[in-house]
């Protein structure tokens, strides 16, 4: 018998155990938010990013790194883009890595004789399905689609590697003409069927739905391809686990056509919080950083300050009331450890909006002795002096360790006092306010 003492624990005679309260839900009896696969998809849909151009020597390093940090697939760009994107292709899958190397194809078979030459463990073949891409990309109407569809995944099949179809434009289509075509290749023995939010209209719910209805009517896997337009990218990803998809189209940074679609980053920050035993234990979640630089000077762009893990601020804490919680217990305003991903906590507390909470542990770190009393006192000082210009670390300590120095010695103190605090005393450093305060578990 079990008796629930909180929200999020429950305890018996035996054992404690805590649930989870972001793990996937009862009713998502179909999720794979706990058994996910990662298509890392910056060799294909990266490269369609305005800035990319990767050298064959890139690739391989970009390829084995992504290997090294445990994704499941790596896509390349189709070998019928150029000479030297079936050559790298060839070159990839002759590497010998862990990840299974697929090739991205238009639906033809054309592109489906050269893509299986190449040495790759599977292909994935898309078309445009919307009646935009109908009319304006291939000009063809369902029946041609479904009629080279199999053509193409039969021809593949017969090659004994892995064949996807995709449909483009998922989430613009016809409900029935994408349950017509899944089904039909499905019942030809596709290894999966993909949905592309290719233009990033889809909304989680709308993604959730989807994959909720598809999964009841196809067998095999289903993975999701989710642009970031409207900002929805990493969520759509979430939900369509939560919805049954079992495999989750990634790039590094994002990066690909216009904004991009989801990150690798980003998607581990969500997926560690709903299911953190299967994500550590299958990814190497300190590697992000070191891919993301890789993949950020290769591309010529910066990290953005926002980005999830990796972004400079994203665990830095500043105001005084978070900056006292912190302390005390990290949990208080973190849902992610950073030490999980190789990163530091910082408290940012050379500013206005700091406490004395944070002052004291910086005086503590000094190896200063203060009283809690005099650590408020000069936590005023601190603050007065940063309403009148940002401060860094060394303005604060110079503070700090003038005042200390007035304390312990009566004499001064009782100069300082009568003359009123002197801000010329403090050191002015000629460098720009550093933007990153001392890490507090340093
Ligand atoms: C949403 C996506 O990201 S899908 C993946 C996009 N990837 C790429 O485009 C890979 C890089 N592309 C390329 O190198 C070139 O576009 C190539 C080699 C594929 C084709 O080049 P070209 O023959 O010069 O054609 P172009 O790029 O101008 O137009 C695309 C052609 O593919 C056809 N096409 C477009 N999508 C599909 C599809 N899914 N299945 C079959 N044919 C398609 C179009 O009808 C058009 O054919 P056309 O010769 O009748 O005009
Ligand atoms: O092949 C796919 O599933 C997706 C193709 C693509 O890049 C897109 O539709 O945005
Ligand atoms: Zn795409």
């Amino acid at each position: 018998m079990s008796e629930t003492t909180s929200n999020n624990t429950t305890t018996s005679n035996t054992e404690t155990v805590k649930k989870n309260p972001y793990a996937s839900h009862a009713a998502d009896f179909l999720s794979n938010v706990n058994n996910f696969q990662l298509i890392d998809s910056t060799l294909r849909e990266g490269e369609q990013f305005a800035n990319a151009f990767f050298d064959t020597e890139k690739k391989i390093e970009i390829a084995k790194a992504l290997d090294d940090f445990g994704v499941d697939y790596i896509e390349l760009t189709s070998p019928v883009a150029s000479e030297q994107s079936r050559k790298d292709c060839e070159a990839i899958c002759k590497l010998g890595l862990k990840a299974k190397i697929l090739t991205h194809i238009r639906c033809h078979m054309d592109d489906a004789r050269v893509a299986v030459e190449t040495g790759v463990d599977g292909v994935d073949v898309v078309i445009g399905t919307s009646k935009f891409l109908r009319q304006y990309s291939h000009g063809k109407d369902m029946n041609y689609i479904a009629k080279s569809a199999v053509e193409v995944i039969e021809f593949v099949k017969s090659k004994g590697i892995e064949i996807r179809f995709s449909s483009e434009d998922s989430f613009r289509s016809d409900l029935v003409d994408l349950l017509n075509i899944y089904k039909t290749v499905d019942k030809i023995g596709v290894n999966r069927i993909g949905i592309a939010d290719t233009v990033g209209c889809a909304n989680p719910r709308q993604v959730y739905e989807l994959v909720r209805t598809l999964r009841s009517v196809v067998s095999c896997d289903i993975e999701c391809h989710l642009h970031n337009d409207t900002g929805c990218a990493i969520a759509n990803a979430y939900c369509a686990l939560e919805g049954g998809a079992k495999l989750i189209d990634v790039c590094v940074l994002g990066i690909g056509e216009r904004n991009g679609i989801t990150p690798l980053g980003g998607l581990m920050a969500r997926m560690i919080v709903a299911a953190p035993e299967y994500v550590k234990s299958k990814y190497k979640l300190h590697k992000i950083r070191d891919i993301e630089n890789l993949v950020s000077e290769a591309v010529e762009v910066n990290i953005p300050f926002n980005n999830p893990i990796t972004g400079f601020c994203a665990f830095t804490h500043k105001a005084g009331i978070h900056a006292k919680a912190i302390l005390a217990n990290p949990s208080t305003y973190e849902i992610l450890d950073p030490q999980d991903f190789g990163m530091k906590r910082y408290i940012h507390f050379a500013n206005r909006l700091t406490g004395w909470n944070a002052i004291k542990s910086r005086v503590d770190q000094l190896n200063l002795s203060l009283t809690d009393d005099q650590v408020k006192e000069v936590t005023a000082k601190i603050k007065k002096m940063g309403d009148i210009r940002p401060l860094n670390i060394d303005d604060v300590d110079s503070i700090i360790k003038d005042f200390h120095q007035e304390v312990t010695t009566p004499m001064l103190r009782g100069k300082a006092l009568a003359t009123s605090p002197s801000q010329s005393s403090l050191k002015l450093d000629s460098e720009p306010p550093a933007k990153k305060a001392k890490t507090s578990s340093d």
